[in-house]
């Protein structure tokens, strides 16, 4: 049996919509797979009981399909469905390398890309690669349709997940269909700002692009006190703050000596707000490890 750890992922950073990603040192599914005649799958771990087992509903599924390689899995669950933070990606990244190993497809990590993404289009409608490309080759991506192209960052981060549940399914529906050519223009100018901040492990950078005139406004709404929570974590020293994903989870940029401040600051806010939440001091970390 192969094991495979795969992280959770901050997809979207503000500026790159579907495009930009993140693995995140920690949490991660942890995922068992070997060969077997036809699929079957086993769930443990947060959020377990709210995932189906029945492979045509589970990620997992959708992956091995993909791969042609039916697979007896085991998932363990460190990253709780509804997230924001990449839950079906871990996942699906996981199965993805593991299948791979055990029956030695000989596919590389960029390769095994679109074979994750499919398990995204069974839950959320479409096959969006910007959680899956991090997870399963680490450190920032951008996943175009051409390919993937991967900056091996270490910038600090928090990440305030609230017990709020948001479906990335709900949350697309949200998303505005047309843009003025003025907000395209700033996304553009915060986009390039923090892929240069990427390349240059620059928290300041990475802090300045992380803002969406379009797709977060939007999706802000869905969360109960993103705007305090936000201005709270700025005021306690982040460098920027947007919705992780298609949230509930926020996610802050800053250097390494502010995490431990930020997060309390975040987890402060929310609970004066009666929202109970949890934080991850975390950073731009691994992909899908095989053990
Ligand atoms: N292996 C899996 N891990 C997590 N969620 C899964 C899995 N398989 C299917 N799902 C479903 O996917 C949805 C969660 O995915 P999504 O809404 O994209 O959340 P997240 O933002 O955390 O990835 C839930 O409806 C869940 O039941
Ligand atoms: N680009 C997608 C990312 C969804 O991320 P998740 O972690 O919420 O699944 C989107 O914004 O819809």
């Amino acid at each position: 049996m192969v094991t495979v750890r795969a992280p959770a992922t901050s997809a979207n950073l503000g500026s790159g919509f579907d495009v930009f990603g993140a693995a995140l040192s920690q949490p991660a599914d942890v995922v068992r797979v070997e060969p077997a005649a036809e699929t079957t799958i086993e769930m443990s771990g947060a959020g377990s009981e709210f995932i189906p087992e029945n492979p045509e509903k589970n990620v997992a599924g959708a992956v091995a399909k993909a791969l042609d390689s039916p697979a007896r899995i085991e998932i363990d669950k460190g990253v709780r469905p509804s997230s924001g933070l990449g839950s079906s990606a871990a996942s699906a990244a996981a199965v993805a390398v593991g299948i791979n190993a055990a029956y030695d497809l000989g596919h590389s990590r960029e390769e095994l890309v679109p074979y994750a993404a499919e398990g995204e289009a069974l839950v959320s409608g479409e096959a969006h690669s910007d959680n899956v490309a991090p997870a399963i080759m680490g450190g920032f991506t951008i996943a175009t349709p051409e390919g993937v192209t991967q900056v091996d960052a270490s910038i600090p981060l928090v990440v305030c997940l609230p017990e709020i549940v948001i479906s990335t399914r709900d949350a697309r529906r949200v998303v505005p269909r047309s843009a003025p050519v003025s907000e395209v223009v700033e996304c553009v100018g915060r986009a390039a700002t923090l892929v240069a901040g990427m390349f240059r492990d620059d928290p300041t950078l990475v802090g300045r692009g992380m803002e969406n005139g379009i797709v977060t406004p939007a999706r802000a709404e869905l969360i109960d006190g993103y705007a305090d929570v936000r201005e709270t974590a700025l005021e306690a020293g982040a460098t920027g703050v947007t919705v992780s994903g298609a949230g509930p989870a926020i996610v802050a940029a800053c250097d390494g000596n502010r995490r431990k401040r930020i997060a309390s600051a975040m987890l402060d806010r929310f609970a004066e707000e009666g929202i109970e939440a949890r934080a991850y001091q975390t950073q731009v970390g691994h992909g899908a490890e095989l053990f």
